[in-house]
This record gives C-alpha cells, sequence and structure tokens, in this order.
C-alpha cells in the first residue's frame, strides 16, 4: 500500500528535471550553491528554476558554510521556502541564520557511527528540521553527495526534537528498506537519481519517488 513519505530532489539543474520532479510528486526541489560540487548552479539559474515551481513543493537553497553576502544574495534573487546547512555550521550560525532571513532552516548531520548522533540532539533544539546525512569520507570534496549509505539502524526507533529527513545512498532499490528500518517520513536523494555526476534522469526520479512511497515498480 502506498505511504506519505516526502521526497527530496536534490541537485537539480534544467527546468525538465524540475518538472519531472514535480510531476513525480516531489515535496522539495534541492537547488545547490556549493561550485565544488558538480550540481552547482547560479543564482540565476536558480531563479528562473525556482520562479516556476508550483506551490505546495518547497525549493530549497543547499548552502555549505555560506556567509550572510553569499547567503543575501541568493535570496534577494531566488524565491526560496527553505535552506539547508549542509557544512560545519555551529548550532549558534543555525540560531543566526533563522532569524537573520526568516526562513525555515535544516541543518545536515553526518552519521558514520554512535559517536555522530550526539550532534542530531543538539542541532534538533534549534533548527526546523534535521538532514540525517552519511558522513563524508575523510579528504571528500563534497560535505555530501557522496552516493554513500551509512548503517541506518544506527537511528532505529531514535527520534529527535525537530522533524527529519533521511539521506545517504539513496536508491530506488534501497529506499524502502531505509523507511522501513528508520522509521523516516521524509527522504532526500540525488546522486541515486542520477546517471552520471550531476546529470538527473527522469525515470530515475519517478522511479525513487515511487519506491519510496511503497509504490510497485
Ligand atoms: O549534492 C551535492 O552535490 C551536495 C554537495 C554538498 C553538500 C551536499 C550535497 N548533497 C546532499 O547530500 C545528501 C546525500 O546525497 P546522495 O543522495 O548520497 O548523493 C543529500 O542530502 C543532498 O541534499
Amino acid at each position: 500500500m502506498a505511504n506519505e513519505t516526502k521526497v527530496k530532489i536534490c541537485g537539480l539543474g534544467t527546468p525538465h528535471h524540475v518538472a519531472a520532479a514535480v510531476a513525480a510528486g516531489a515535496g522539495y526541489l534541492g537547488f545547490v550553491f556549493f561550485p565544488k560540487s558538480p550540481r552547482n548552479i547560479s543564482i540565476a539559474q536558480a531563479r528562473d528554476l525556482a520562479v516556476d515551481v508550483p506551490i505546495g513543493v518547497a525549493k530549497v537553497a543547499l548552502v555549505v558554510n555560506a556567509d550572510n553576502a553569499t547567503l543575501d544574495a541568493i535570496l534577494e534573487a531566488v524565491p526560496l521556502d527553505m535552506l539547508q546547512l549542509h557544512g560545519s555550521e555551529t548550532v549558534e550560525r543555525v540560531a543566526e541564520v533563522k532569524q537573520r532571513y526568516g526562513l525555515p532552516v535544516m541543518k545536515a548531520v553526518g552519521v558514520a557511527d554512535e559517536s555522530d548522533l550526539a550532534a542530531l540532539d543538539e542541532y534538533g533544539l534549534v533548527a526546523d528540521q534535521l538532514l540525517v546525512d552519511a558522513k563524508p569520507p575523510k579528504g571528500a570534496d563534497l560535505p555530501g553527495g557522496n552516493g554513500l549509505a551509512f548503517d541506518w539502524r544506527l537511528i532505529a526507533n531514535r527520534r529527535w526534537f525537530a522533524p527529519w529527513m533521511l539521506a545517504g545512498g539513496l536508491t530506488a532499490a534501497n529506499v524502502a528498506e531505509a523507511v522501513r528500518l528508520t522509521g523516516a517520513r521524509q527522504v532526500d536523494v540525488s546522486s541515486g537519481v542520477e546517471n552520471a555526476p550531476g546529470v538527473k534522469d527522469e525515470e530515475l526520479i519517478a522511479g525513487f519517488i515511487r519506491a519510496a512511497q511503497g509504490e510497485a515498480g
């Protein structure tokens, strides 16, 4: 039976793939502002993509340790619904960004083992949402979007003060099991709906959303 798992498709870069994600039922669309990422887009590109997104589908800006000038420039030009902080932003910086921009903030926390879980409790007291992602390997260029999963059993039956989203190495083949094991009601995917780094695939997007929502095929 179908469930109501909300899906975020991250790292969109073309109107075609934005439309495909919306048509397939994505609840969130992610735009990456991080020059090292193969999914990085300019502010002008993001504005053009965001303006046609229907009301009810949240437009999320993913940034990594962005300063106020960078956030000012993004938010002056792009109509956004949420900020995703995916770097080493402190609890204090999360609170500052929330207050300065008045938008919901989702803080990404990397998980590799038990010792990483305390950070979720801390950020959960200040962020509007948590993004529970795999910790990047040492020396990785990207703090996320590496297509790596973590051991989902680490967070089975854990809950935090803020709503949360599961990320990291999710694909159409593993997302149903990830949801079953963790109890996630929201999932986020980037690499798992691509056929090359940074190149989204319409069929993979639709297949991922069907699988996340428990629909066959
Ligand atoms: O997608 C990126 O390029 C990216 C760059 C910098 C930080 C985070 C990034 N993506 C986020 O990482 C997770 C997991 O991605 P994947 O599905 O394992 O590829 C996801 O939350 C993206 O939002």
